[in-house]
């Protein structure tokens, strides 16, 4: 492809060379660059990418890309200057795809919990109407049926533009994505188009890399301010940032609610383990998920579906055939009658919200023990508050390690362990080894009890210092309940 047909739309300030040079590939990774390619430098995280544009020369890169100023230039080497390398970056790898998203009817999926169950509902949902689809999500890629290991929520530009190529090989007709709030701000998503965005909620979680609050609000916000007008943008009102987030959007806005009047509104009318009974503009039906918060994925869904043209009565249809996503309130039973619940319940909000749904179908008959664990290197604010969350709504806890990744897994318990009081204290257990913080929890646990085992879900590693070894939240309790 030409140079100068990989830059359309890219805000260039000065190219150094034949702007009609043939580029023979596309790398924001120096080790990945190959003869006749384009390195794009970006300022990373960890790194500076404009650090290793030699090492891409070397590997016969011809044309650089970078925002900050080269001391030196190369004979034969075109250099681009652009005012945002990460932009640039995106809009490249649309380019060089031939432009996927166009080609396929993308709607995004944002907010700190329900991303990936809202994508993966959608995906089933439009597979189920009889349509080709993909789906881009933290659990795993799927083009049509067809698995992809997901490395990312939402992965760098080039790998997404690539899967969405083919997605569009494949003939699907629509795709759907989780957009994470560090893919907005890194701009891999830069130069997708988009039919429809949904926001879902926005509550703590990430402040390791936004800081504070509000600059992860602004981030979420970006990828709302960003859509065109020709397409849809859906929130739920119910999050007090909800309206917020479409405030400077071009999209024409719906809203789903639980609470009130809403485009897409829904009415809990009863709740058990195996699903609960709900109303969804006006009709009833029965859904197999658990949990108030599920409600408004499911609303999210419907409500998307409708913007996207289809028939209501099918689409309420589906719904109620519907399963839950892997690793998100999965239930395992043992022969003693004790429920094992294992949910990706990583943050706060998402620890409470399960805690509340099992209270809500427990009613009172059995109590609740809960595993949990936080994340090394992730937002440290995070854990004295989980901590206090499990202990204020179970009957015991027990802290354990989740994937602690480069720090020590005992100074992530005690970092939890300090967020509650001696009398909270009581109530907790520490113990770091999370397969034995699981045995733990089913030996405590009495007929009609419910143990939750949060944070983990699909995952099936314990990231120790940068090695995934291999771990299963529901192969431990499967075997311990002798399944
Ligand atoms: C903090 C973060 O988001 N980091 C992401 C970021 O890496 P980075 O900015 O640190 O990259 P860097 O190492 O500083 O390098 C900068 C540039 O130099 C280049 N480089 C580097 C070394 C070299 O020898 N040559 C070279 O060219 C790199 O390829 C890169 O282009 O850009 C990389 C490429 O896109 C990502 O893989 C990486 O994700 C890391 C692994 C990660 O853990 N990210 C998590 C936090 C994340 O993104 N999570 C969200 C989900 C969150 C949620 O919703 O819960 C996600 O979307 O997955
Ligand atoms: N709509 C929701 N509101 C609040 N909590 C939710 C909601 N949906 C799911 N949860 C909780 O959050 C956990 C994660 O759900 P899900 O994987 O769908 O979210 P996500 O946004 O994709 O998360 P991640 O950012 O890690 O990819 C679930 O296991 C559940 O505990
Ligand atoms: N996308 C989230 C997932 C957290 C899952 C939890 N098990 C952890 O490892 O902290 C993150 O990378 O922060
Ligand atoms: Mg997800």
């Amino acid at each position: 492809m030409r140079l100068q047909d990989l830059l359309r739309g890219v805000d260039v300030i000065e190219i150094k060379g034949d702007e009609n040079a043939e580029v023979t590939g596309i790398f924001t990774d120096s080790r990945k660059a190959t003869a006749g390619s384009a390195f794009i430098a970006l300022k990373g995280v960890q790194v500076d990418g404009h650090q290793y544009i030699n090492n891409a020369l070397d590997l016969g890169a011809k044309i650089v890309v970078h925002q900050e100023k080269i001391d030196t230039s190369k004979d034969g080497i075109i250099y681009v200057k652009v005012t945002d390398s990460a932009d640039t970056a995106g809009k490249m790898a649309t380019h060089w795809y031939g432009d996927p998203s166009a080609k396929l009817k993308l709607v995004g999926v944002t907010g700190t919990n329900g991303k990936t169950t809202t994508a993966t509902l959608l995906y089933e949902m439009f597979r189920k109407l009889g349509y080709k689809a993909g789906l881009l999500s933290t659990v795993a890629n799927y083009i049509d049926g067809k698995a992809y290991h997901a490395t990312h929520t939402t992965p760098d530009p080039i790998s997404l533009n690539e899967m969405l190529a083919k997605m569009v090989d494949a003939g699907c007709d629509y795709a759907f994505m989780e957009v994470s709030s560090h893919a907005i701000h890194q701009k891999r998503i830069s130069g997708l188009k988009f039919e429809g965005g949904i926001f879902t909620n926005i509550t703590q979680d990430h402040l390791d890399y936004h800081g504070t609050m509000a600059e992860y609000l602004k981030a979420k916000k970006a990828f709302f301010d960003n859509l065109p007008e020709t397409a849809f943008a859906l929130t739920n009102t119910d999050d007090k940032n909800g309206e917020v987030m479409l405030q400077n959007t071009k999209a024409n806005k719906h809203t789903y609610s639980v609470r009130a009047l809403a485009d897409f509104k829904a009415k809990i009318i009863e709740k058990h383990f195996d699903g609960t009974a709900i109303e969804i503009n006006g009709k009833e039906l029965q859904v197999q998920f658990v949990g108030v918060f599920n409600v408004y994925n499911l609303l999210a869904v419907y409500g998307t579906t409708m913007l996207l043209g289809q028939d209501s009565d099918q689409a309420l249809l589906i719904l109620s055939t519907l399963k839950p996503v892997a690793g998100r309130f999965e239930t395992i039973r043992s022969s003693e009658n004790v429920t094992a619940i294992v949910d990706y319940a990583h943050t706060p909000d998402a620890l409470t919200n399960v805690l509340e749904a099992i209270h809500e179908v427990l009613d009172g008959n059995g109590r609740v023990i809960t595993v949990v664990g936080c994340g090394g290197n992730r937002d440290k604010t995070k854990r004295p508050i989980m901590a206090r969350e499990a202990v204020r709504l179970s009957d015991q806890v027990i802290l354990t390690s989740d994937n602690p990744r480069w720090e020590e897994p005992q100074a992530i318990i005690n970092d939890m362990a300090d967020g509650l009081n001696a009398q909270q204290l009581k109530k907790a257990l520490l113990i770091v080894e999370r397969e034995q913080a699981i045995k733990t929890a089913c030996t405590l646990a009495r007929e009609g009890d419910v143990i939750l085992i949060a944070g983990k879900g699909h995952e099936d590693y314990q990231d120790v210092k940068g090695v995934k070894h291999h771990f299963d939240d529901r192969e431990v309790v499967r075997n311990i309940f002798g399944e």
